[in-house]
Parts: C-alpha cells; sequence; structure tokens
C-alpha cells in the first residue's frame, strides 16, 4: 500500500495545550479520506502540519513521500482548499485561473476552463460577488487544476446550504472518477463524508479514536443489546467502544472480527454516524487519567 500521509507520534502543542497528540496514521494513496471529529478536536491543526502551515512539535510527518512543505517539487504534489474556501475579492475568476497557471507547474488550463463552463460560471465576475457555493467551487476548480497527487480540503462545505453542500461534493466525486488524485477532507458532519468518503479518521480531543476503511469498520462494529451484564465479561475478541446501560438492559457497540455467537444478544449494525458517536463517547487518554466521562458533541445533520 502506498501511503499518501504517513505520520508517526506526530504532536502539536500550543503552550501547554495539546492541539494534536501522539498522532500515529497512515492514510493509504487512491482514496477520499474523510477526517471527521467534532469543533476543536485537532482536524484544522493536522491538515496545516499536513501542507508545511505548521510545524510538528513532537513526531514526524511525510505526505506523498516528502516533507511537508519542503520545496517547490513537494509543493506541486499537494493541494490545499483552506476552510472557508478563500478566494481574493477582487479578483475576477479568470485572474484566479491566470494566478494559479503562473503558480504551479503542473497547472492544467483544461481541466480549469472546462470546470468554470461546465459550472456556468461567468469568468469576469469578481471572485468577491460569487455565492458561498460558487467561491467553493472556484476553490475547488483552482486545487484541481494544479493536478495535486493530494488534495486537500479543511471543512470545504462547513459554510454551505444543503444544496450548495450537494453539488460541492458531487463534483468533488466527479473529479475523484475523471482524475488520478487522492482526497483527504475534513469535516464535523458525518453525513457529508458518508456521501464521498471510503476511508475514515475519527479525530476526538486531538487523539485519532479509531481510522480504516468505511466498508471494514461498518463490517466489524456491532450494536449489541440484551440483558444488563457487566462489560468486564466480555469475550477478548470483542473490543468494547461504548456502553450504556439502563436497569434492565445493556447496550454496546463492540469491535470484533468474529462472529458474535452469544444468543442474549439482539445484535444490529451500525450505520457510519453512530460508529463515530460511539467513538465520541469514548474518553480522552487525558479525562481517562482523571477518570471523567464525555459527552458526545458531533453535529449531526439529516
Ligand atoms: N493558534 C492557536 N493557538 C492556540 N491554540 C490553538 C491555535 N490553533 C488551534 N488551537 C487549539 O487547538 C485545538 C484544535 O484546534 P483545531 O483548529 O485544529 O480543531 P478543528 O478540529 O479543526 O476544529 P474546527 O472544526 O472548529 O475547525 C483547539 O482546542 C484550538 O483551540
Amino acid at each position: 500500500m502506498t501511503a499518501v500521509l504517513e505520520a508517526r507520534g506526530l504532536g502539536k502543542r500550543y503552550r501547554r495545550r495539546w492541539a494534536l497528540q501522539d498522532c500515529t496514521l497512515e492514510i493509504p494513496a487512491g482514496h477520499v479520506t474523510g477526517l471527521v471529529g467534532p469543533n476543536g478536536a485537532g482536524k484544522t491543526t493536522l491538515l496545516s502540519l499536513a501542507v508545511g502551515l505548521l510545524a510538528p512539535t513532537a513526531g514526524t510527518i511525510e505526505v506523498c513521500g516528502g516533507v511537508p512543505a519542503g520545496g517547490a517539487e513537494q509543493l506541486a504534489k499537494v493541494g490545499f482548499v483552506a476552510q472557508d474556501t478563500p478566494t481574493y475579492a477582487n479578483l475576477s475568476i479568470e485572474d484566479h485561473l491566470r494566478l494559479g497557471a503562473h503558480l504551479n507547474p503542473r497547472w492544467d488550463r483544461s481541466i480549469a476552463q472546462t470546470r468554470i463552463e461546465r459550472l456556468g460560471l461567468d469568468p469576469t465576475q469578481r471572485a468577491g460577488k460569487l455565492s458561498g457555493g460558487q467561491r467553493a467551487q472556484l476553490a475547488l476548480t483552482l486545487g484541481l487544476a494544479k493536478r495535486p497527487e493530494l488534495l486537500i480540503l479543511d471543512e470545504p462545505v462547513a459554510s454551505l446550504d444543503p444544496l450548495a453542500r450537494r453539488e460541492f461534493l458531487q463534483v468533488l466525486m466527479e473529479a475523484v472518477a475523471e482524475h488520478d488524485v487522492s482526497v483527504l477532507l475534513s469535516s464535523h458532519v458525518v453525513s457529508d463524508l458518508e456521501r464521498v468518503c471510503d476511508h475514515l479518521v475519527v479525530l476526538v480531543d486531538s487523539e485519532v479514536r479509531v481510522e480504516g476503511e468505511v466498508e471494514s469498520l461498518l463490517a466489524t462494529h456491532h450494536r449489541l443489546t440484551g440483558p444488563r451484564r457487566e462489560t468486564d465479561s466480555l469475550p477478548a475478541d470483542q473490543h468494547l467502544v461504548s456502553a450504556s446501560h439502563t436497569d434492565r438492559q445493556s447496550t454496546l457497540v463492540v469491535r470484533t472480527e468474529a462472529p458474535i455467537l452469544d444468543p442474549a444478544w439482539t445484535v444490529t449494525r451500525l450505520g457510519l454516524e453512530d460508529l463515530v458517536l460511539a467513538y465520541m463517547e469514548v474518553p480522552s487518554a487525558d479525562t481517562r487519567r482523571n477518570g471523567d466521562a464525555r459527552k458526545p458533541a458531533l453535529e449531526v445533520l439529516r
């Protein structure tokens, strides 16, 4: 497996607070990877480390086989659409495309022009006059026309309405199918990622809680419901993710490769959102040490 991003013990600290801690990850090439977590989880920090806008406090990170921002060749390999899809308000769409061509050695003029035409945008329009959705589409066009190996997008749809969100993700999916590009995008809305991602990283409280191929995560996680019992009686091959109890009933989320044979349990499959929420209930290493419980804090949109 070729990795587009490899982090080993990666961490970033601001004064005494870790924004990202002990992050070890391998994100495979040829996938659309979703980075999901609540506000303040460390998503922007991880993505900023990946593009070299931040330097690690601890550990190492390699992107497309190189050190982030380690020279012109590395910069050409990685496209980045920052949070809120920034553009230059006073420049027209065609000015943005000219700038892109000037700054990027692998710039593909025909990708840029075709996308602007397909979107029905007027090339003479100033970016400041575009709607949020159109501005996001312009930023995506710039990122794709750069022909990067890896395109990184930080919360690209966060400020868009549901229709513009859907259109943006649709264009992204088409682009991934047409061009040979790996994508890493962050969101705090699981349903957005569910539509487009085949690989997932869940980040909560500056820690990676779980990562893997969506299909395999869905196949190995189960919700067990049955008469109340203590969780320490589970078989060794069942890894407990979360547990809740009433007086008479226990509901567990477990991860296991093996079949669940205990007839006392009713076993149901989890959707991606429930899977992510289960990991968000897991206390962070800090709170585990302090013995506090944590509540999930994920925004759920349907
Ligand atoms: N420049 C900074 N100085 C101090 N603390 C920071 C700085 N940037 C981020 N942090 C802190 O690091 C933590 C992680 O922030 P980060 O922006 O990476 O989270 P995020 O998951 O991207 O959140 P959001 O979804 O709100 O964008 C937060 O607690 C944040 O307050």
